[in-house]
């Protein structure tokens, strides 16, 4: 057994709430999304998880999640990477649109195609793939190598560039990931084999 590898998507955001298309926009949390950071923190320090190190994206709702969980694991200061190849998804030119009022102007399938397919991208955006093409390597090169030295790692991200990861560690086909969801604060823990594949995984849910 190797070390283990925690996912956790940011608390609802603004856009969220409103329905609107994310991916590189800023918003922050709602209130609810701030509960559900420190409701994340919460959870994982009752399983007893400490971590060496945190990664994020350079987005604020991700950033504010990672700061509000650690508060509650008494872990505030913990050393952390940000970067941009943990973003979420470019939605292109869906960002800032209604996703209901997509649907009516583009229907649901194509509106569900480019939410939840591999690799159809939505209208000048990123598909899975091509998140996943900036992610995994990342994930590879970075931050997989301290979890293989024994190391617990946080990473705090988003639906779509955790859809990549989870994709890529679970070895799930492009029709599979087209059911997977990710939810708000809801941490996933991944502990790894030395060779690098999942030895187990547990979802904390609230
Ligand atoms: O970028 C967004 O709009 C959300 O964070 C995720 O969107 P999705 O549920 O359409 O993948």
């Amino acid at each position: 057994m190797s070390g283990t590898l925690v996912l956790l998507r940011h608390g609802q955001s603004d856009w969220n709430l409103k329905n609107l298309f994310t991916g590189w926009k800023d918003p922050d949390l709602t209130e609810k999304g701030v509960e559900e950071a420190k409701g994340a923190g919460q959870r994982l320090k009752a399983a007893g998880y400490r971590f060496d190190l945190a990664f994020t994206s350079e987005l604020s709702r991700a950033q504010r999640t990672l700061t509000l969980a650690l508060g509650e694991l008494g872990q505030s200061g913990l050393e952390t990477i940000r970067n941009i190849a943990l973003n979420e998804r470019d939605y292109g030119d869906l960002s800032g649109l209604n996703k209901d009022d997509a649907r009516e102007k583009w229907g649901e399938e194509q509106v569900h195609i480019w939410r939840r397919s591999y690799d159809t991208p939505p209208p000048g955006g990123e598909s899975l793939k091509d998140t996943g093409a900036r992610v995994w390597p990342y994930y590879i090169h970075t931050i997989q190598p301290r979890v293989l030295r024994g190391e617990t790692i946080l990473v705090a991200a988003h639906g779509n560039s955790l859809r990549a990861l989870v994709m890529a560690l679970e070895g799930m086909s492009g029709e599979e990931i087209v059911g997977e969801e990710i939810a708000t604060g809801v941490p996933i823990v991944y502990r790894l084999n030395a060779d690098s594949t999942v030895a187990e995984k547990t979802v904390l849910s609230a």
